[in-house]
């Protein structure tokens, strides 16, 4: 896919790596949707923006993408503004061990609401154009994470479903493809989560065992991860990808077995 003069929508925008995408993204040309619960951060977030890249680049939208009518609202403003939508990045994500329940909403049960909400304005056999979109997953979708097992759950949970709609919309030649993408560890606010007991729960006392894993793994910056989610954009090749990003070995992708191979 061309970039330049396209639609995204990208929710968790206001900071961290989705902030990362969404400046890539106006890089290349194209007209962003901010979606974040954040209103504070953003609106400072579509200033910083401003003025870098124009006021008529940006909209940015507050809604809890686990309030389905906040959502579909949001998607719905999209189109009355800018007119279309070409690619979605349902990025937004929790990382809560002792409110568990809102960990599995916000990263999973709101991926996969937006996946659908997306297909149906790009999905061409609804009228659509056409797009791609982005779940954004972690590297504990791929590997068991003792400390954060719910996070990990929910992060399984987007690579399978992902994985799954994908092979969905090659079938059904949608037209839209859907990858997704699984860092390590990110230089972003949500790390500060590790420190909150009102976040790890029961986990609270293996804290120090996840910065040690941390300063195993080492901390990515966000815009390598924003990097890679051009890569997944604009190749066309990329449908049903996963995504790895690590400091060890950059970017590259699981590969799975034949048997595992879905229909792309
Ligand atoms: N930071 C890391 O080490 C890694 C993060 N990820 C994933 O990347 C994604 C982005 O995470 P970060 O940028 O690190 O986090 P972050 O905490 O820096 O940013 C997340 C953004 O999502 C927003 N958000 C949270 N709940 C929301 C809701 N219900 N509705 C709308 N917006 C909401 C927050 O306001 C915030 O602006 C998440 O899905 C996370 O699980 C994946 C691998 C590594
Ligand atoms: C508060 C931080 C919460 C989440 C951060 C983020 O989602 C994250 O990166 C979590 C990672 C958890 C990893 C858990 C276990 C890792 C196990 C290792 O075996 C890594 C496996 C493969 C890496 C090598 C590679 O494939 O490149």
């Amino acid at each position: 896919m061309y970039l330049n003069g396209k639609v995204a929508f990208v929710t968790g925008a206001a900071q961290g790596i989705g902030r990362a995408m969404v400046e890539e993204l106006l890089h290349k040309g194209a007209a962003l949707v901010l979606v974040d619960l954040n209103l504070i951060a953003g609106e400072q977030c579509k200033a910083s923006l401003d003025e870098e890249f124009g006021s008529h680049r940006t909209l940015f939208i507050q809604c809890d993408v686990t309030d389905e009518k906040q959502l579909k609202a949001a998607f719905q403003k999209t189109i009355e503004h800018f007119g279309k939508l070409d690619i979605l990045v349902n990025n937004a994500g929790v990382n809560n061990e002792k409110d568990w329940e809102k960990t599995i909403e916000v990263n999973l049960i709101s991926v996969i609401r937006g996946t659908y909400l997306g297909l149906e304005l790009m999905n061409i056999k609804n009228g659509g154009r056409g797009g791609v979109i982005i779940n954004v997953a972690s590297l504990a979708g791929l590997t068991p994470a003792a400390y954060q097992p719910v996070y990990c759950a929910s992060k399984h949970g987007v690579i399978g479903f992902t994985r799954s709609i994908a092979a969905l919309a090659s079938i059904g030649n949608y037209g839209v493809r859907i990858n997704t993408v699984c860092p390590a560890f990110v230089d972003t606010p949500l790390l500060e989560s590790i420190e909150k007991e009102e976040n790890m729960g029961q986990f609270y006392k293996y804290k120090d065992n996840i910065k040690d894993m941390m300063k195993s793994f080492g901390v990515l910056n966000p815009s390598l991860i924003a990097k890679g989610l051009i890569d997944l954009i604009e190749d066309d090749s990329f449908n049903g990808a996963v995504m790895k990003i690590t400091t060890s070995r950059g970017i590259h992708f699981e590969e799975y077995g034949a048997h595992q191979k879905t229909k792309i």
